[in-house]
């Protein structure tokens, strides 16, 4: 059977292209989202993350400003800055990127962001709130795979999915998201004893554990959906997945690449989420 490719870079073209509209409405009732994205110190992937979305924002009218920190800029001012846009009427979302210096404490920092502009889905109450199915920002990534999911046609109801990675930013989040969507939800991660006797039962695999390919045929169950969120740089300096994906894809339905699969979704989420910050607060008025 031959498998279907997800085409990420496509459907984050849609979605963008959607947000233009909606955009461009809001601009006729004098509503214009704005966005700040915090970047601290000169790390290559984050600059290239950052510039990703300042030019994704600005395709799709929304106001933005990457804010510039030293690396060594200590916690207080970091935590001004974030006050100083929580303040601001004119940012409906703040994004901190990570990961950030050792001297700050990320946890206090994502704290300090006001959750109704935490566009990010960081904050406790924002996680809080998507854990009890009450209206919360998601996480982009997580949202980002069920935006996938949805527009592929792939129904997640009543099917095992197993999780592959307990982090805070897509692991722990898509557990919860994909349980709402009625899936029935296992979590593995780094320390699971006997990797492959979980995913196996997968009928949709998320694999977030940033392990270069280390998800292999023996892992997969032959019809199984493959989701690959890690983004890995090998030593030749190419980006690799979770997922060994010439061994992995001819078994699947359907899978994600890397590059080209979730990564460009993470971006368009973020400017949905701004979006929708803004229509709810300018609804307010
Ligand atoms: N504040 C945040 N920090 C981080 C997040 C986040 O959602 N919020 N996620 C990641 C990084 N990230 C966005 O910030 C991100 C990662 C990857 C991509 C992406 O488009 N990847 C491309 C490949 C890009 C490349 O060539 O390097 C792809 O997969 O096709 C976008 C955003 C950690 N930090
Ligand atoms: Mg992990």
């Amino acid at each position: 059977m031959p498998y279907h490719m997800i085409d990420g870079k496509a459907i984050a073209q849609q979605v963008r292209n959607e947000l233009k509209e909606e955009v461009g409405r809001l601009k006729e009732q004098g509503i214009i989202p704005g966005l700040r994205v915090i970047l601290v110190g000169t790390h290559p992937a984050s600059e290239s993350y950052v510039r990703g979305k300042i030019r994704a924002s600005e395709e799709v009218g929304i106001n933005s400003e990457l804010i510039r920190l030293n690396e060594e800029v200590s916690e207080a001012e970091l935590l001004q800055k974030v006050t100083e846009c929580n303040k601001d009427p004119a940012v409906h979302g703040i994004l901190v990127q990570l990961p950030l210096p050792l001297q700050i404490d990320t946890n206090k920092v994502i704290a300090t962001i006001s959750p109704e502009k935490d566009v990010d889905g960081f904050t406790p109450v924002n996680v809080g709130n998507l854990i009890i199915g009450q209206d919360a920002f998601f996480p982009c990534t997580p949202y980002g795979i069920m935006e996938l999911l949805k527009r592929s046609d792939i129904s997640v109801e009543g099917k095992h999915a197993v999780v592959v990675g307990r982090s805070n930013i897509v692991g722990k989040p898509i557990s919860f998201l994909l349980q709402q969507a009625n899936a029935t939800v296992t979590m593995c991660h780094s320390r699971t004893v006997d990797l492959p006797f979980y995913t196996k039962q997968a009928d949709i695999l998320i694999a977030a554990v940033g392990r270069t390919e280390m998800i292999t045929s023996e892992h997969v169950k032959p019809g199984a959906v493959v989701i690959d969120v890690g983004i890995n740089r090998k030593e030749d300096g190419k980006l690799a997945g979770d997922v060994l994906f010439a061994d992995v894809a001819p078994l699947t339905s359907a899978i994600t690449p890397v590059p080209g699969g979730v990564g460009p979704m993470t971006i368009a989420m973020l400017l949905k989420n701004t979006v929708q910050s803004a229509i709810r607060k300018e609804s307010k008025r």
